[in-house]
């Protein structure tokens, strides 16, 4: 597939098969990440790819979340347990984390590097028949989360990824066209 299908074609996928992708498979992603621009060659990128006990954990603490909205100790309780053991049961889950460096200009530069990391996970998924969805919210600073997925102090959480082969693939969702975004500057 070249490159320009393979961005075609990418979507946020949230329905997968059992089948997890292979060691190789996850090895070819994260090498491609690693071959982004990167300002000062920081490097700044660091992955942790989650085994059952790690995603359940994870799961675990965005299940404390939501349950906080609910009514009584059982509903909070079942919330709890359906969260964990949906993140157990996902086929992969990946984490892409950045080290926080002490310049902010800096720092800056290694989120943007680390995002287009992940952006290279997405498309080398696709390009081998996998699916990607990207997700993120205050849960990636929450100290339980961290802990279950073991990031450590001085690294952020930037994406929580599922990664797996594809059950549905959602159509596209249409983005403005690019003349209404474009501006020609002479
Ligand atoms: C930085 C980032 C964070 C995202 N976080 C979430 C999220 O927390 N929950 C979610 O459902 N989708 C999340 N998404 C996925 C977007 O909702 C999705 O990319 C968008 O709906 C467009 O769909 P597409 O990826 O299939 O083109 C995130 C995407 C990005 C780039």
């Amino acid at each position: 597939m070249n490159l320009t299908d393979a961005i075609s074609a990418r979507r946020s996928v949230r329905k997968f098969t059992d089948r997890p992708p292979t060691r190789e498979e996850l090895e070819q992603m994260l090498s491609a990440a690693t071959l982004v621009p990167n300002h000062r060659l920081t490097n700044p990128w660091r992955f942790y790819v989650l085994g059952p006990e790690a995603r359940a954990g994870y799961g675990l603490a965005l299940g404390n979340r939501k349950a906080k909205k609910a009514t009584d100790e059982a509903h909070a309780e079942s919330i709890r347990k359906a969260t964990s053991d949906e993140h157990r049961a996902q086929p992969c889950m990946l984490i892409v984390a950045m080290v926080l460096n002490e310049n902010l200009e800096i720092r800056e530069e290694d989120y943007a590097s680390t995002m287009m990391a992940t952006q290279n996970i997405c498309l080398t998924a696709v390009s081998l028949g996998l699916g990607t969805y990207i997700r993120s919210g205050a849960i990636m600073d929450d100290p339980a989360a961290r802990a279950a997925v073991g990031v450590p102090e001085g690294e952020r959480i930037i994406a929580v990824l599922s990664v797996g082969t594809p059950l549905e693939v959602p159509d596209a969702k249409p983005r403005r066209a690019v003349a209404e975004v474009t501006h020609w500057v002479d």
